[in-house]
């Protein structure tokens, strides 16, 4: 970690002696206030890197919670003569508590409409700070902000004020990049990628949706307490949905997603207006034009562009040979040493009593019951549409049931949410692989390891030693729960794996914490002959490994090598039970699958 944070001295020390480098006289000291400026503004930008670049949220009201910063701190020290650190402090807290609102009603919106409750609040900030003069000053604002002092050190000059400020970046950059290295940030960028599968891998959307905006919202506050002693004097126009949209361009500018390009961006997008006004009228164009540009043509912003160059021309100077396929590791299927597969207890793990769910007038499930003991591998089978998903959404609490109820280990989990019915034992795959594409294998594992952790935000950020344990181990777990399916491609994203590849890195993510009960939803599905035998292998050896299965499967040869226990469905109800070759005799079945009078061959 601390190796880590040393990429960020070299961007720390060239901000450091910025007022050495700058012109003297009336020139040096307005680029002063332009950096001081593009510092609050890089602060601001940060928190928008954790919600929009981290957890995928888009929010245009970061100029709110700038302004609810500056205006706390100029309330407090001008008009009720508070200290400055205490009414700073408050600057920062105002703001959180907004976030945390406005992280609870994101949690069910998404993309536009959650853009425009964003966009709602900060119109609802602007009207107040322009209308309630009493508190606010109105269009006048406030004047006189004092700057700090801390003992015998004053921070009144600008040159002072400004390394103060750094200090404060330095701050923001540890918090952000904290956040992202830790499980918070982990289960932050899950959420971006795929709401469903991270909260079916115990990850709470609520307060990962909290975490996020309360986090940004706390630095855009930051940043507007050390903007607001930094000009002086403040005005509503200021804190307007035009600065949230210039945040919001800064951060995709620079590259939404990294520390670096955002301060990148925010320095740019700062100072680009300056170095454009030989353009005079046409400036503004001109400025658009280019934001518009790296936003359409660089998905990871222009820091996104340096690293793609720098990488290039590492390659080309060290005349890199193709990466080698990885060494070819012994995998649980290929081990020589005899199987024993562990004969089901009596033990009922799960039981599904009289279960319907209904869509309108779908009844996709209706009136299904049927028990899993610990040990089996159970499987459901039946033809297309007879409601087997549906099942599988409704155990992992995707779906919550129209009537019956789901008993698992002694407790009943109808209705609960899928993140809880994860950490009480339960785990799944999805049918169409829902991995996390921009994280690589070894992340999505990581991610599965989850519910595992106890460290909370302020653990994280204290870099508290149970923090790096927790850390490690889920690295460690990850690490070895791919190593046992004989996955090796552990660093490459998830989107550039083969489907079969990311079949297995999706089992790992499902297994790595345990569980008593794995659902897989069609394993096989998608798989060449080679791969389903593989896949068939790894199935059985899971169950050695003492696993409780339930799975939906349509290829008949994996279904009977692998299962203890089948169950067909048709037309949402169950229809026959037993052992697979009890089931695939079963007249009912043959009828459901091929018609009256048909034979049905499983072989
Ligand atoms: N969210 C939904 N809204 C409306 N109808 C749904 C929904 N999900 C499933 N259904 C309907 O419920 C029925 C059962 O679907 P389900 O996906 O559970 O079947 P399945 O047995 O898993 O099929 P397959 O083997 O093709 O995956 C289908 O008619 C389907 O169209």
């Amino acid at each position: 970690m601390a190796r880590q944070i040393l990429k960020f001295i070299p961007v720390i020390a060239l901000l450091a002696i910025v007022p050495f480098l700058l012109p003297g006289g009336r020139l040096g000291t307005y680029y002063l206030t332009l950096t001081i400026l593009s510092v609050s503004y890089a602060i601001a930008c940060l928190g928008l890197t954790v919600v929009l670049g981290y957890s995928g949220q888009v929010s245009l009201a970061q100029a709110a919670f700038y302004g609810l910063g500056s205006y706390t701190l100029a309330i407090l020290t001008v008009k009720h003569h508070w200290p400055f650190w205490p009414s700073a402090l408050l600057g920062v807290i105002v703001p959180t508590l907004f976030g945390l609102v406005l992280g609870a009603i994101s949690l069910r919106l998404t993309t536009h409409y959650l853009a425009l409750v964003t966009i709602g609040f900060q119109v609802i900030i602007s009207l107040v700070l322009n209308n309630w003069a009493t508190v606010t000053g109105g269009a006048d604002g406030i004047s006189n902000i004092p700057r700090p002092t801390i003992g015998p050190l004053s921070f009144v000059d600008d040159r002072s004020y400004y390394w103060l400020m750094l200090v404060f970046l330095c701050l923001a950059v540890y918090v952000v990049y904290r956040l992202r290295h830790s499980r918070l940030g982990n289960a932050l960028l899950a959420l971006r990628e795929d709401e469903i599968a991270a909260s079916s891998a115990g990850i709470n959307l609520f307060w990962a949706k909290v975490l996020a905006f309360s986090v940004s919202a706390a630095l855009g506050g930051l940043a507007g307490v050390l903007y607001a002693a930094g000009a002086l004097y403040i005005s509503p126009n200021i804190y307007i949905f035009d600065q949230s949209v210039l945040f919001f361009s800064m951060t995709l500018v620079g590259g939404q997603e990294s520390i670096i390009g955002t301060l990148l961006g925010a320095g740019l997008l700062t100072f680009l207006p300056e170095w454009l006004r030989f353009l005079k009228d046409y400036y503004i164009a001109v400025y658009g034009l280019l934001v518009i540009v790296v936003v359409l043509f660089l998905p990871d912003g222009l820091w996104g562009l340096v690293q793609r160059g720098v990488r290039a021309i590492l390659r080309l100077v060290k005349k890199e040979t193709p990466v080698q396929p990885a060494a070819v590791v012994e995998t649980l299927m290929q081990r020589a040493e005899p199987i024993h597969r562990p004969t089901p207890g009596e033990q009922v793990l799960l039981e599904v009593k009289d279960l319907h769910k209904h869509f309108g007038g779908v009844k996709a499930v209706n009136g299904v019951s049927f028990t899993v003991r610990k040990g089996d591998v159970a499987v459901l089978i039946g033809p297309n549409g007879s409601g087997k998903t549906t099942v599988l959404n409704v155990l992992s609490g995707i779906y919550e049931p129209t009537a019956g109820e789901v008993w698992f280990d002694g407790r009943n989990i109808s209705g609960l949410k899928p993140h809880v019915i994860n950490r009480l034992g339960i785990a799944r795959t999805f049918q169409n692989i829902r991995l996390f594409p921009e994280l690589t294998a070894l992340e999505n594992v990581i991610v599965g390891y989850y519910p595992k952790g106890t460290v909370g935000l302020a653990g994280t950020l204290l870099s508290t030693p149970r923090g790096y344990l927790e850390e490690r181990i889920a690295r460690e777990r990850a690490e070895e729960t791919l190593r046992l399916l004989g996955f090796t491609r552990i660093h490459e994203k998830a989107k550039n794996l083969p489907y079969g590849q990311q079949r297995i890195v999706e089992i790992a993510r499902a297994m790595v914490c345990e569980p008593q009960l794995l659902l897989l939803d069609e394993p096989a599905a998608g798989m060449n002959t080679e791969e389903t035998k593989e896949l068939s292998h790894l199935v059985y050896r899971l169950h050695e490994l003492g696993f409780t299965i339930l799975l939906i499967e349509h290829d008949m040869s994996f279904v009977s090598q692998v299962a203890t226990q089948a169950y067909v469905m048709d037309f949402g109800s169950k229809i026959a039970e037993g052992s697979v070759d009890e089931v695939l005799r079963n007249p009912a079945v043959i009828k459901a699958y091929l018609g009256d009078d048909a034979e049905y061959d499983y072989a």
